[in-house]
């Protein structure tokens, strides 16, 4: 237990407020390690790179705009390559298992880990896991080269397989002990990277030589602490297809209203970015601002407005948005075998208020076309700059458990990457802040209402004495 009662926390401290919130590392538990010369220092692809190395001391800021007397803050260790390495490339076993939904771009962090591990390192014992955790003990698994994963990142999906449920911890670290696998690298979302962290306690309880590395991946976007998941950008460019298609057919019709359906459980970042990048989106509706139908200041004011201006209108919503609404009139969601909830179609909910709505006013036809896209966009392969974030954060993996490091996810943060430990990614989840400047760019885009009283906003504003902040 760490200082402040979180798990594994490590934290060293520095002179005007530095934080460094570290990662475990193999010797924490298993002292007098052997180390070695890390390999790249004779691969010429990378020997004459001036400062190949990172420095031992190099982190990175978690917050970058400060004030002259704002205290250093908190800070995550640097990723990249180590001089000394501990593991020899000959003793490497290595495994790769994806979970959780699947998210553009989990074929390249796959072929990239082994192109990686194998062009870097030399490392030719990969073990790809089938079917997600219970993959461990449940499912067969397939060796892994460079030949191959070749073309496996012009694939949508994951050549692995993946699932939700089935995360049994003992079996998985037994699994792991059983095959002589010193390397594993986990590609998931949050409740993933929560699995992660319980094989990575086991595995350090019974100290075992076993780096335990986590990728994010989720093309919600809703992963703390990291600038983005990779995937989304991919997600958002393909969701542009499903609302040109609303804009076509909803401008074509006479009072047209095309409404587009996207993903986001509990954020609402595709949503947000697919509107502000499309300009034709009238109303964007995400899980973190409630709105309401009826009345003053209500959504379906607002279209019969629109319409009346503009002859259509344009609505994007996200898959979260809205729940509670929904909850009154329809029955109770489930839940996934991974303990997550089953959300109500909200975009069917929602074409069906508005059609009794506009039958109801007899004056105005409606012609409503609604467009879910819901799996097109992340059953596709990544984009061009995908693949190279892709490839970067699985060089960051590979680097970081060669050096030894474990219980960790990579990450992007401020345009560097770094190592997080585990329990900063999974004790909470990034979310659209209504109150901060990218909302209400978008809102000044759409020009739609923010749903919010005053008071409300007010409220957020100042919201435990903290300024409205601003990205
Ligand atoms: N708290 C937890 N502890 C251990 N394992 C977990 C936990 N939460 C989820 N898992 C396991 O992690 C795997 C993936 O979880 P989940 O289905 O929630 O997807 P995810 O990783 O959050 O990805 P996404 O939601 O973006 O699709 C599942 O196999 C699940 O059993
Ligand atoms: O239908 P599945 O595979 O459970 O995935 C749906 C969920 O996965 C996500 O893409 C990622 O969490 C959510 O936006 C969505 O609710
Ligand atoms: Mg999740």
């Amino acid at each position: 237990m760490g200082e402040m009662g979180v798990p594994d926390q490590k934290i060293v401290e520095g002179p005007a407020g530095y934080v460094l919130e570290d990662v475990p590392h193999l010797t924490d538990y298993i002292p007098d390690l052997p180390t070695f010369p890390n390999p790249l220092q004779d691969n010429p692809a990378y020997s004459v790179v001036k400062q190949y190395f990172v420095n031992q001391d190099d982190t990175v800021p978690q917050k970058i705009v400060v004030q002259k007397t704002s205290p250093r803050g908190t800070h995550f260790r640097r990723a990249g390559p180590r001089q000394r390495v501990y593991f020899e490339s000959e003793d490497v076993h290595a495994c790769i298992v994806t979970c959780g939904g699947l998210c553009p771009g989990l074929n390249t962090v796959i072929r990239e880990i082994v192109c990686g591990l194998s062009h870097m390192y030399g490392v030719n014992k990969i073990l790809g896991i089938e079917g997600g955790y219970k993959g461990f003990y449940a499912c067969n698994t397939i060796p892994l080269t460079p030949k191959a994963v070749n073309d496996i990142h012009k694939r949508g999906g994951t050549v692995l397989g993946t699932s939700r449920g089935g995360h049994d911890t003992i079996k998985i670290v037994d699994s792991i002990q059983d095959r002589g696998i010193n390397q594993v690298y986990i590609i998931g979302g949050d409740g993933t990277q929560k699995g992660a962290s319980a094989i990575f306690q086991e595995v350090r309880r019974r100290g075992l030589q076993v780096a335990v590395v986590g990728i994010p991946k989720t093309i919600d976007n809703d992963i703390a602490v990291i600038d983005k998941s990779f995937g989304f950008d991919t997600a958002v460019e393909e969701a542009q297809r499903a609302i040109n298609a609303a804009h076509v057919e909803a401008e074509s019709a006479e009072n047209g209203i095309g409404m587009v359906k996207l993903m986001g459980r509990y954020s609402g970042f595709i949503a947000m970015y697919a509107t502000l990048a499309s300009r034709d989106v009238d109303c964007c509706l995400i899980p973190e601002s409630p709105f309401y139908l009826e009345g003053n200041g209500g959504l379906l004011e607002y279209i019969e407005k629109r319409i009346k201006e503009n002859g259509h209108i344009v609505i994007v919503v996200a898959e979260g948005a809205g729940q509670e609404l929904v909850a009154e009139s329809m029955k109770q969601a489930e839940h996934d075998a991974s303990g997550n909830k089953l959300l109500s179609d909200v975009g069917l909910w929602l074409s069906q208020k508005i059609k009794d709505h506009f039958t109801r006013k007899q004056n105005l036809v409606i012609n409503l076309k609604y467009i879910d896209p819901t799996y097109m966009i992340r059953a596709i392969p990544s984009i061009a700059s995908d693949n190279v974030y892709c490839t970067l954060l699985a060089h960051s993996a590979i680097h970081g458990a060669m050096a030894g490091y474990t219980g960790f996810t990579v990450g992007l943060v401020n345009g560097r990457h770094a190592y997080i430990p585990f329990y900063r990614v999974t004790e909470s989840r990034n979310k659209v802040v209504i109150t901060d400047r990218m909302w209400a760019r978008l809102l000044s885009s759409t020009n739609q209402p923010s749903f919010l009283c005053s008071k409300v906003v007010e409220e957020a504003k100042t919201a435990n004495g903290t300024p409205l902040k601003v990205n």
